[in-house]
């Protein structure tokens, strides 16, 4: 059995590069940058003002009153040219007129007529944005930038109208087994709702990918032969359950059967041994095992940044840490993820791993905010000691 960071290393080498495609910008939040986009303009393109008031020159400075020759709005300059002794009235955001190097604000200024008397200048600030000081023509946002509404706002201003951005991975997604119903149905003896293939489509649609749910597939070869067939044209496939080893497990059999090249098959980690990855035709293929925590822990482990690197996503899932609160036995042989829960701690937050980990239960697992991280191997543990952690998020 390898560990989860030569699985996952393996997982993610199953990733093609990311292919563009151009959407408009108010369709590109949560998408990733294709490309490096650099801006058409410069922002402010002008020497604007900061404040509502008068546009002076500081040399004028406590030579007596100045005289208001002119006015200059956002969108609407004054163009004429001002002396010696001259102020022109100016609103927020408006083009500084030449020869002006300050701006003091109307509170600070008392008007008689076409007089003004500025009756302090203690700050001494310009209240003028230099040309160019958010950024220049040609400033970039780069490849591989995840884009928030923060970027949308950035692209926007550089006069960006349409954005190349990485294609959304398409995801199919089959869960299999004869006790499965789908939500909503009745079920009948010894059946249960088919949730994973649910929870499995939320982190698929998380990560940026278009999930696809298969019709959930019987424990028959054939069955399993034509949901995998109508995966076709996926880049990835997930399947959930018949990964172990009982004599009902058949989707190892039958995706070799079917020219499956598998990159492994079980690893080093608890829970989520059977976890199986490989190529199938086109598609990267992962196989997740079917306790719902077992297929959700390792989704998060594996699917998702295969799913992010799809897409040319800089990775960003390096644990944090956080003191423990409670002792720990010694670990077994396999990289354990606990579902825990967090709280306020003094330097570190304290983390508290539930006290039943079955990878059956996810009332537990949907009252978790984090994984704790315990490697294989590691000795009994004390509270207080410092330890890893994933957040999950809200
Ligand atoms: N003899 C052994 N038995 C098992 C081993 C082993 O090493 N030797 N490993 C155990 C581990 S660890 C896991 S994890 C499971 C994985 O089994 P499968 O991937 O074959 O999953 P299934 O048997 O199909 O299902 C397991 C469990 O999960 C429920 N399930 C499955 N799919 C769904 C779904 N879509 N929604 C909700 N629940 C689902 C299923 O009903 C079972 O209860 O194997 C252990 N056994
Ligand atoms: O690995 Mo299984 O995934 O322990 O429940």
């Amino acid at each position: 059995m390898i560990s989860v960071a030569e699985a996952l290393a393996r997982v993610l080498s199953l990733a093609p590069p990311p292919q563009a495609e151009e959407v408009p910008l108010d369709q590109a939040a949560g998408r990733v940058l294709a490309r490096d986009v650099a801006a058409r303009l410069t922002q402010p393109p002008f020497d604007s003002a900061s404040m509502d008031g008068y546009a002076i020159r500081a040399a004028d400075l406590g030579r007596g009153p100045l005289r208001v020759v002119g006015e200059a709005a956002a969108g609407r300059g004054w163009t004429g040219t001002a002396g010696a002794g001259e102020a022109v009235r100016i609103f927020t955001g408006a083009p500084v007129p030449d020869g002006f190097d300050r701006v003091v604000m109307q509170e600070q200024v008392s008007r008689d007529g076409d007089l003004i008397t500025v009756h302090d200048d203690a700050s001494q600030k310009s209240n003028i944005r230099p040309q160019g000081i958010d950024f220049a023509a040609g400033h970039a946002v780069t490849a591989g930038t995840f884009l928030t509404a923060r970027h949308i706002g950035l692209l926007a201003a550089m006069n960006i109208d349409r954005v190349p951005v990485a294609r959304r991975p398409r995801v199919a997604i089959l869960a299999g087994g004869d006790e499965l119903v789908p939500p909503g149905t009745p079920p009948g003896p010894g059946q249960i709702i088919s949730s994973n293939d649910l929870a499995i489509a939320a982190l698929v649609a998380e990560a940026g990918g278009l999930p696809q749910r298969l019709p959930i597939a019987r424990d028959t070869s054939e069955s399993l032969r034509e949901s995998l067939a109508a995966a076709e044209g996926s880049d990835l496939i997930v399947t959930i359950g018949g990964a172990s080893v009982g004599d009902h497990d058949l989707v190892a059999p039958v995706a070799a059967a079917l020219g499956m090249r598998q990159e492994f098959y079980k690893i080093r980690m608890r829970p989520g041994k059977p976890l199986m990855a490989g190529r199938l035709a086109k598609a990267a293929m992962i196989g997740l095992p079917g306790n719902p925590v077992s297929a959700m822990v390792c989704a998060m482990i594996f699917m998702q940044p295969l799913i992010r690197a799809m897409q040319g996503l800089r990775r960003d899932d390096e644990p944090l840490r956080a003191r423990l609160a409670t002792e720990l036995p010694p670990e077994g042989d396999r990289q354990h993820y606990l579902r825990a829960r967090l709280a306020p701690g003094p330097d570190l937050p304290l983390i508290r791993p539930a006290d039943d980990q079955d990878s059956s239960l996810q009332s537990v697992l949907a009252a978790s905010d984090a994984l704790l991280i315990r490697p294989a191997g590691d000795p009994a543990r004390k509270p207080g000691e410092i330890v890893e952690f994933i957040p999950l998020g809200r």
